[in-house]
């Protein structure tokens, strides 16, 4: 889709020589890796954290220098995707699964970046469903408790209909919440549960939003 690329290709503007970058997951953010590949191939020399074994290996693909999270000793700057960004960039992500190690190298992150296309701009996130990594023991005790809070969580599933496991071996919950009016409220009683590893609500998270619209970007940043 063109509007990924251009957002996903526009966000290497904000490398510098040297940097550690946290690379994110999806299919935005998979143009963003491919271009920096190329300046890779050019002389760039920078080092990456890969949010996902997908990301690891498209990154590895495109001859990008890999360290693991625990190697870096800090990461400059973190490019990601996004499901839902509202306007206050509180955003939905973990469409993709990788949630966890996202917001794992992101917080750990000095600026991040989101990049996505214009559809992805909402006034009130919770259009798309929201993903809560679960541990896989006691999954389905866990999807009773948040049922017990009507958050109407789906067990994601493969294409075969088995239980979808992230890198980390958890399973997956889809919260259809609708439209969430009070995002802090609802990550503070979803992570209270047993059994939750992580959720995909990033509030107030990214510094910069770079979305692609009509052919050119558009760049948004936080407002403090
Ligand atoms: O787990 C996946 C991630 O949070 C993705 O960054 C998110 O789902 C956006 O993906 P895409 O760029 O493919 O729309």
């Amino acid at each position: 889709m063109i509007e990924k690329k251009q957002a996903g290709e526009y966000a290497v503007r904000y490398i510098k020589e040297g940097m550690t970058i946290g690379l994110g997951t999806g299919s935005t953010v998979a143009y963003t890796i491919e271009k920096i590949g190329a300046l890779v191939q050019q002389g760039l020399s920078i080092k990456g954290v890969a949010t996902s074994v997908e990301t690891e290996k498209k990154a590895a693909e495109f001859g990008i220098p890999l360290i693991s999270f625990n190697e870096a000793e800090k990461i400059d700057l973190t490019i990601d995707g996004a499901d839902e960004i509202d306007p206050q960039f509180n955003g939905i992500k973990g469409g993709g699964g990788a949630l966890f190690r996202e917001k794992l190298v992101a917080l750990a992150s000095d600026q991040v970046l989101w990049v996505a296309d214009h559809a992805k701009l909402v006034q009130r996130i919770g259009n798309v469903p929201l993903p809560v990594e679960a541990a896989s023991f006691g999954w389905m005790h866990t999807g009773k408790l948040l049922q017990d809070l009507n958050l109407k969580p789906v067990l994601r599933k493969t294409g075969e209909g088995h239980p979808y496991y992230t890198d980390n071996g958890n399973v997956i919950f889809d919260l259809n919440t609708g439209p969430v009016e009070n995002p802090e409220a609802m990550a503070a009683e979803i992570i209270q549960i047993p059994g939750v590893i992580e959720h995909g609500l990033f509030l107030r998270h990214p510094d910069t939003v770079i979305t692609g619209v009509n052919g050119s970007v558009v760049i948004r940043d936080r407002q403090s």
